[in-house]
């Protein structure tokens, strides 16, 4: 990883340079309407904990009224941009600075919370928030449908995981929309600058969608990341921490990052991350352990994962703290082995800037 600086005369926020994705893999994609659908999203948040769905019955006119509003957004001056929404603390209108701990992209963004469909920022332009407020709650029926296929495909009850998001009264909702504008660097230099950093989602899964511009991508489990390319009409589906634990490990939640759009196009994309309530408590579910099995997760309330992840860098292993390592007995099996780094990253996963190799020009997003 490699840190741009930026002229003296803007901020001065390093630009991370994001390392090229090194392979390309198909994206597991399901037919979320389709008789085998339960099985096919078991069998993506088991292998790569990352699918696109299709046939999830969001009419385009409300995908598209959202895109066309929060591009108007986006194109305001900043200062109403921020007079509109608030500084994200951590919901509001940010630009670059993700979260409270330094991290940085090149990118703005709306984080909100949605829950009980009510956008909670009053000052947000009318047109902005019914397109947000109808969005959501399409988005969220995908979700429910997904959660209840990811319940048949375990074998449990159908509404088990989506009674703790969907109609559960104090679920913690977000939507965020993020604008990525076209790379800053200036040709001929190879852009490649971090959008969004690697990271898991917290929650218990996440629904992106994104317009026609490429940027998106995955870490798959032999550690190769892959371009996701666009597909304006599906939405992507993320396996989160949360459901990682709830189904001690069976699934794991999906690291990825989004690379600053090459060309002249910006990237817009609207994340709906479904979270439980504060009280829920995050354990393996009983109905998916075998007999014997031990939990490989301390249990917790998803209050105190949200404390603990505000905490974190975007980049940290977040379910580290409440992992049970089994005490290992047997001398002869080998401890496992460490976790394969980056070489910029040091061992808890967080990756520091290097010092640029010279210096780049960069223009500001605003
Ligand atoms: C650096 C951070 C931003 C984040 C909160 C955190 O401290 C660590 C998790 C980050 C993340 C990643 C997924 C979502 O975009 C997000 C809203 C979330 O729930 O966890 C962000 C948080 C954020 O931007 O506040
Ligand atoms: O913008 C994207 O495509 C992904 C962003 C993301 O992963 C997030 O907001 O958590
Ligand atoms: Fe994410």
């Amino acid at each position: 990883m490699v840190a741009i600086t930026a002229p003296s005369s803007i901020e001065q926020i390093p630009l991370v340079q994001c390392p090229r994705a090194n392979a390309s893999a198909a994206i597991p994609c399901v037919d979320l309407s389709a008789p085998g659908a339960a099985a096919a999203v078991a069998d993506a948040c088991r292998g790569v904990g990352f699918f696109r769905a299709t046939n999830h019955g969001v009419p385009a006119r409300v995908v598209e009224a959202l895109e066309a509003r929060a591009m108007a957004f986006f194109a305001l001056p900043a200062q109403e941009k921020l007079d509109m929404s608030g500084a994200a603390r951590p919901m509001g209108y940010g630009s670059k600075r993700i979260g409270s701990n330094g991290d940085v992209g090149w990118l703005e963004y709306l984080l909100l919370s949605v829950s009980a469909n009510t956008v909670k920022i009053s000052s947000l332009p009318p047109s902005l928030r019914a397109a947000l407020e109808e969005y959501t709650a399409a988005v969220r029926e995908v979700c429910g449908r997904v959660l209840e296929l990811i319940a048949e495909g375990l074998g449990v009850d159908r509404s088990l995981l989506r009674a703790m998001v969907v109609g559960r009264e104090g679920s913690d909702e977000l939507v965020r929309v993020n604008h990525y504008p076209p790379c800053p660097l200036l040709p001929p230099v190879d852009c490649g600058v971090t959008g969004f950093g690697e990271h898991t989602d917290p929650q218990i899964i996440s629904v992106l969608r994104s317009n026609s511009t490429a940027g998106l991508q995955i870490k798959l489990r032999d550690g190769r990341w892959v371009p996701v390319p666009p597909a304006p009409e599906s939405f992507f589906v993320n396996v989160g921490d949360a459901l990682q634990v709830l189904t001690n490990g069976r699934f794991k939640s999906v690291k990825h990052r989004v690379v600053a759009p090459e060309g002249a196009q910006s990237r817009l994309s609207v994340i709906y991350f479904g979270g439980p309530a504060p009280s829920q408590r995050i354990a393996p579910l009983p109905e998916v352990m075998r007999d014997g099995e031990q939990s490989l997760y301390r249990e917790f309330t998803w209050a105190e994962y949200k404390t603990a992840m505000y905490k974190t860098r975007l980049a940290d292993h977040r379910l580290g703290p409440f992992e049970l390592r089994a005490t290992n007995t047997n001398s002869c099996v080998p401890p496992p082995p460490p976790p394969s780094v980056d070489p910029y990253c040091n061992g808890s996963g967080i990756c520091m800037p290097q010092p640029p190799p010279q210096q780049q020009q960069v223009a500001e997003v605003h």
